[in-house]
């Protein structure tokens, strides 16, 4: 028949490209994305490349996801998270750019998951 089941694995991977470029996508335009949107330069930011060993930004992201360097979904997540993770790392909680990364990790979370149970 023309509909041979494929044997279901773990999860199906072939949407995740979209996923990944609607979710990137809604990050880079949301208000409070200002302090993620491009590399934390060493001048603007004296010591920061000495604090935090593996920066990550947007338009990283979006450079790697453009160069099909994202193999699925997960990788893709793991690059978020180290946008906030960094984040926290490096600003206060209370601070405009710490809570910045709040509001964009619980953005994040909520669609992501949104997204996959569709
Ligand atoms: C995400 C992050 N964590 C720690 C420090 C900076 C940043 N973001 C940079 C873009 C940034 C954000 C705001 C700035 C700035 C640079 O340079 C000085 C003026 O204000």
């Amino acid at each position: 028949p023309v509909f041979v089941k494929r044997a279901k694995t773990a999860r199906d991977n072939n949407r995740d490209l979209g996923l990944c470029r609607v979710l990137l996508a809604e990050l880079e335009r949301h208000q409070d994305a200002w302090p993620f949107l491009t590399p934390v330069s060493q001048k603007s930011v004296p010591g920061y490349r000495k604090v935090i060993k593996k920066p990550m930004d947007f338009s990283t992201i979006r450079e790697k996801l453009v160069n099909s360097q994202y193999q699925n979904l997960e990788t893709f997540i793991i690059d978020v998270n180290l946008v906030y993770d960094n984040c926290e790392k490096f600003n206060e909680d209370n601070s405009e750019i710490g809570r910045a990364g709040h509001n964009m990790r619980k953005f994040f979370e909520k669609r992501w998951t949104e997204l996959l149970k569709q």
